[in-house]
């Protein structure tokens, strides 16, 4: 087992608020201007996307960013295939986007985005006017064709999804009239929060959100706050790893974002949430310092799985060190992430000694000594390869992540900064 963590590390801005900031930027009139925007490599996928649709968008420094948007022009037909690579958001909300204006675009992205399911966007789309002609299953490549005028709809998606609602408000934003999304549960209101800072109204009415086109937006200023999925890693990592007593500065506190910290919490976790305060864009953020604590095992919550969705496998790791079962259900949508998220850390635990059982829509963690000495498949999940390497610093032998090169998506200085605070991850070679 790996010595404590200790010290300060400022956790990468949000990956879901960088998207929206490019995207709405790109259509917005004027120049909106960025500061830590996440460089990972989902957001410069989507940065070179909405430049091939015809914004101009350059890097001032680090985090810095301006986007010229296209205002009236309108997004043009690019003249390429549009490689949105391994995120889902970036390909969801830009087929949204580009739906709004008369254009055709084929969209496409890597092994793992190309296995995902996009008929949650492409059937609403379709009610909108959109014609869209996919892969079999409605995988990418895809291609969508829009007279710019589309219909309104009124639609409630099968499934509780941010990008699902997103897509369809950003579509919505070249339809005559109302276009109103009603959820099944509340997920994260980044885009309907963000427009409203690009100067669209938006009507919320409990789980139903409407936008009424056509809209214009304008150009703002954007501050990305430090993104509360990427914090989870050194903050589980020190809650497991014994005399640990680190802080990550400037974390999201939105609370359809901080779940996963409710849950560490009930199960024993001392986590603070610090300094309080609220950043341009109107999102409150906390400084959130975490200490070695002994964690118990809990039944989650599945009514609060949106709020947390993509923290179950670093969720897993640490009912990994908890004393008892940790039992997650009402999850089946992780099956459909960059990776069957619960098999594969159903997979990384039990290589690594850790008893697990697995079930359609869920699983429950049983506690106890990590053997490690796994080598742990990542299939293209920066999510599952960072899990990994934090369950590592509590294993008797090392655990050994097949690729890491994921890992910069969301988080490139992951490593970096789990170095910086004593974590014992290292490269090997050979
Ligand atoms: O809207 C967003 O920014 C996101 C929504 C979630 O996906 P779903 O909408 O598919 O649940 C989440 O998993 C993803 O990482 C980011
Ligand atoms: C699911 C995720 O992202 P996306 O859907 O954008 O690929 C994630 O970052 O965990």
């Amino acid at each position: 087992m790996a010595g404590p963590l200790r010290g300060r590390i400022r956790a990468p801005g949000d990956k879901s608020i960088s998207h929206r900031s490019l995207i709405l930027g790109a259509l917005a009139a004027g120049r909106t201007t960025v500061s830590g925007l996440l460089e990972g490599a989902d957001i410069l996928a989507t940065a070179e996307a909405m430049r091939a649709f015809g914004a101009d968008i350059v890097r001032a420094g680090p985090g810095d960013w301006a986007v010229d948007g296209v205002g009236d022009r309108g997004l043009q037909t690019p003249a390429d295939i549009v490689d949105c690579g391994n995120a889902g958001t970036g390909v969801r909300l830009i087929m949204g986007a580009a739906s709004a204006y008369a254009l055709c675009a084929t969209f496409t992205g890597d092994e793992s985005l190309r296995s995902r399911p996009m008929n949650r966007v492409l059937d609403p789309l379709r009610l909108m006017g959109v014609a869209a002609e996919a892969q079999a299953g409605g995988r990418l490549p895809c291609t969508l064709r829009s007279d710019g005028a589309l219909t309104p709809i009124d639609y409630s998606p099968p499934k509780a999804s941010a990008q699902v609602k997103s897509c369809l408000l950003l579509a919505g934003l070249g339809a005559a009239g109302r276009t109103t999304v009603r959820e099944l549960h509340a997920t994260r209101d980044h885009t309907e929060t963000m427009l409203e800072a690009f100067g669209v109204p938006v009507e919320r009415d409990g789980l139903s959100v409407t936008v009424t086109g056509p809209a214009r937006l304008s150009a703002t200023h954007i501050d990305v706050p430090g993104d509360p999925s990427s914090a989870a890693f050194a903050v589980v990592a020190a809650l497991i790893v014994p005399g640990s007593d680190i802080v990550v500065d400037g974390i999201m506190l939105n609370p359809r974002r901080t779940a996963l910290y409710d849950a560490l919490i009930e199960m024993g976790g001392d986590i603070r949430f610090e300094n309080e305060r609220v950043v341009g864009g109107g999102e409150r953020v906390a400084n959130i310092r975490a200490r070695a604590s002994s964690l118990n095992g809990i039944a989650v919550d599945p009514a609060r799985a949106a709020d947390m969705i993509d923290e179950y496998p670093i969720l897993a790791v640490a009912a990994a060190a908890a004393q008892g079962v940790t039992v997650m259900n009402g999850i089946h949508e992780l099956r459909v992430k960059e990776s069957d998220r619960i098999a594969a850390t159903v997979a990384l635990l039990r290589a690594n000694g850790v008893t697990v059982e697995e079930r359609e829509d869920g699983m429950s963690v049983t506690g106890g000594a990590v053997t490690g000495g796994g080598t742990v498949i990542t299939h293209h999940d920066h999510r599952i390869a960072m899990s990994a390497l934090v369950l590592g610093c509590i294993a008797d032998a090392p655990v050994i992540i097949d690729d890491a090169s994921m890992i910069a998506t969301s988080y490139p200085d992951f490593l970096d900064h789990m170095q910086s605070l004593g974590a014992a991850i290292a490269e090997v070679t050979g």
